[in-house]
């Protein structure tokens, strides 16, 4: 393809993105999956000048704003072309006037000033608002701010850029050492991860679905800060394990591997799409101790009967995703103050569930890939409120039980949170919680029935 029909494709994908609420990188598959004739360097071109527009649309769209015209996907990307990438005016024009296959339509005369306007002008401007230049919906800032204090513009700054690729490998079939030689054999460069000892961080972006220490299951791609969460649930082999929501398996997965492949390792979701994406995943990482569940009214009859006998319950909560939003720049457009509220009593219900499931002694594991504290010290503390039957224990002592890295959290709170920022991971919170034996404490009537989900 041209620059010019890459130009016009990003247009084109970024138009589709726009149209619908879904998140963006299902829209790109779909996108690209329809448009054979792209070859995988167009691809990468394509979805790169995309994303990037997305990373900068609110200061794009301040100034298309100014210098006159509609933040629309087409003005973005001329935008961008002119204030991101700094091409020149002239340059921006000939994408715009060849008259080859796929190409944009000529500059319209508004175009034409908005390119007159924007040409040569830096990215930032001190006039703009806070949340314009950080990027986030104007209802964001005033609510991390309590938690961030002076940290709030690096938090966000942080949530702009472009995500690392990690890599966990799979201990059921490498080691680390032995993984990363494997991949570095494939041109795949990585480096141990700093807190995950399974982690492997990949020098620049690549491929590594094609490869084949991909393809024989020795490693997974997963955030580092997942594999953490993973590993905080410190399972281990024999245990009776519950993945609440366990989409598509990123961290069944994990636990798995914890588990030596010995034990019960249940699987649960909402979601038949997700559980049958991670059957793939689970086969090629050769786990065979697994258990997959759609959460319909068979498998909620199925887990009343299993109340109090779990070893450990994870609750990868559904949340707002904000710890993600290096990888989903979109989502920050499409999170609203009403679907927090939503997911909020989702997580309470969650949690309630969750919670009737451990067996006496055992564990709840609460994680969201979320920065926001309703969804998470918030949801603890009125758990606890709920049930005196748990209490919090310290993040820090599990940590140094599976990890070599210093505990990156703070001392004088017994949940943990990583931040982009902060850790160089995406943002998450988990929370373990110890359901207390039965001479320790009241428990509550063992017969009442598991509230329902929300
Ligand atoms: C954060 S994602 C899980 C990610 C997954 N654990 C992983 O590591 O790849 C949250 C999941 O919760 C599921 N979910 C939403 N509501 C649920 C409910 N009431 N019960 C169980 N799962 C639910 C969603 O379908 C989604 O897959």
């Amino acid at each position: 393809m041209t620059p010019a029909a890459r130009v016009q494709c990003a247009i084109d994908l970024l138009v589709d993105i726009d149209a619908t609420n879904r998140p963006a990188d299902g829209i790109a598959s779909a996108f690209v999956r329809a448009r054979r004739f792209m070859g995988s360097k167009d691809r990468r071109a394509v979805t790169a000048l995309a994303w990037s527009t997305l990373r900068h649309r609110a200061r794009l769209s301040w100034l298309i704003d100014r210098f006159g015209g509609t933040p629309k996907a087409r003005a973005l990307v001329i935008a961008h072309l002119l204030v991101v990438e700094r091409q020149s005016a002239e340059d921006v024009r000939m994408l715009f006037i060849t008259r080859a296959q796929h190409a944009p339509q000529p500059l319209t005369d508004a175009e034409e000033r908005l390119v007159d306007g924007l040409a040569g002008k830096p990215l930032e401007f001190r006039e703009m608002p806070a949340d314009v230049r950080l990027e986030v919906p104007d209802w964001l800032p005033p609510l991390l701010e309590p938690l961030f204090g002076e940290r709030l513009e690096d938090e966000l700054r942080a949530l702009q850029a472009e995500a690392p690729l990690d890599l966990r490998v799979n201990a059921l079939k490498s080691d680390r050492e032995s993984a990363r030689l494997a991949l570095a054999r494939e041109q795949v460069d990585t480096r141990p991860g700093a807190l995950s000892p399974c982690a492997l961080r990949a020098e620049g972006r690549p491929n590594v679905a094609i490869t084949a220490p991909f393809c024989d299951g020795l490693v997974e791609v997963q955030d580092e800060g997942s594999q953490m969460v993973a590993l905080l649930c410190a399972v281990a082999p024999g245990m009776s394990v519950l993945d609440l929501c366990a989409g598509a398996g990123g961290k069944t997965l994990a636990l798995a591997a914890g588990m030596e492949n010995k034990g019960t390792l249940v699987a649960t979701d909402i979601s038949e799409g997700r559980l049958a994406r991670a059957q793939t995943r689970l086969q090629r990482a050769g786990v065979h101790n697994v258990t997959r569940k759609v959460l319909d009214p068979e498998t909620r009859k199925w887990l009343k009967r299993r109340k109090a006998s779990f070893d450990v319950v994870l609750v990868d909560a559904p949340c707002s995703g904000t710890g993600t939003w290096r990888r989903n720049p979109d989502a920050r457009w499409k999170l609203t103050p009403d679907t927090i509220s939503a997911l909020n009593a989702e997580q309470s219900a969650l949690l309630d569930r969750a919670a009737a499931l451990v067996k006496p002694g055992g564990r709840l594991v609460y994680a969201t890939c979320s920065l926001l504290p309703a969804e998470n010290e918030a949801q603890i503390a009125a758990f606890l409120e709920r049930r005196d039957d748990y209490r919090a224990l310290p993040v820090a002592e599990t940590w140094a039980k599976v990890s070599p890295a210093p505990y990156p959290g703070a001392a004088d709170v017994s949940w943990l949170r990583l931040t982009p920022a902060s850790h160089g991971t995406d943002g998450f919170f988990v929370s373990i919680l110890e359901r207390q034996p039965r001479e320790t404490a009241d428990q509550p009537d063992e017969t009442a029935p598991i509230p329902e989900d929300a």
